[in-house]
């Protein structure tokens, strides 16, 4: 395949079986919007605009958004030449996206502030593992937390790397999120700094950032998300951390 960029994650379904799982797990209604990130080739965008009222997509590639235009001849198809996750302002009911892997952790903080009824992702292993971590654990992050708070995340199947075009070095697994709670901007990056801070005792960090909770000798690491939530919701001066 011509002028693949891996730095935006452009590994292509090429697997019309697993193409097939995620449009029944959609499960999209003649009734509505659907928002893909990454139009790639088309693979995916084809088959939503067949089943779904209207779909939006969004292509940060000129080239593959160029080709798209060309290629993809549906009334119901808005194609987007643009970083998705720098948007605001969309309106959708379904979020569909085989996503750049590369932009993960991007996409699910995006989604965070969004309000939407359900998406179908397809993500990194490693990164479905990430978003399913427990505190305490090894794997636990400021994502883990936003992701727990903010979504129910249900995985749905194992995609081999066989299914892409080129193959990339990890598995991959397509999960559901259905939307929980929504959070700020402002919330996300308070979390994201908390946990920079993941080995110290947590109420010395909210301490030096003015707020007063007392959560034992627990580390930043081993609060549960709605507690982590709760801080980062109550900073208001971030530099003082
Ligand atoms: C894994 S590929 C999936 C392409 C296609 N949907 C498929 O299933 O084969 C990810 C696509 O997302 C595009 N992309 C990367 N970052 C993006 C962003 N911030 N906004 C929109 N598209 C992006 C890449 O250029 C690439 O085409």
């Amino acid at each position: 395949m011509p002028n693949i960029t891996k730095t935006l994650g452009q590994h292509m379904l090429v697997d019309a079986r697993v193409l097939g799982k995620i449009i029944d797990a959609a499960r999209i209604s003649k009734n509505e919007t659907v928002l893909e990130a990454g139009t790639g080739r088309g693979i995916l965008t084809a088959e939503l605009c067949k089943v779904a009222r209207h779909v939006v997509s969004y292509e940060v590639d000129r080239k593959l958004y160029q080709q798209a235009q060309e290629r993809l001849q549906f009334q119901n198809l808005e194609l987007a030449n643009a970083d998705l996750f720098k948007t605001t302002g969309l309106r959708f009911d379904v979020f569909v996206s085989n996503l750049p892997y590369s932009r993960s952790r991007d996409a699910f903080e995006w989604l965070a502030v969004q309000k939407f009824n359900r998406a179908i992702v397809m993500v990194q292993e490693e990164f479905a593992d990430k978003l399913a971590a427990r505190p305490g654990s090894k794997n636990y992050r400021a994502i883990s937390a936003l992701a727990a708070h903010c979504f129910a995340i249900e995985r749905l199947f194992s995609v081999g790397r066989q299914s892409f075009q080129p193959q990339p070095k990890v598995e991959s697994v397509v999960i559901r999120i259905v939307p929980t709670n929504t959070v700020t901007k402002e919330t996300i990056k308070n979390l994201n700094l908390l946990f920079s801070k993941r080995n110290k005792k947590a109420s010395t960090v909210a301490a030096k950032a003015r707020v007063k909770v007392d959560f034992g000798s627990k580390r930043v690491d081993q609060l549960a998300p709605g507690d982590l939530i709760r801080v980062a919701e109550s900073i208001s001066n971030v530099c003082s951390i």
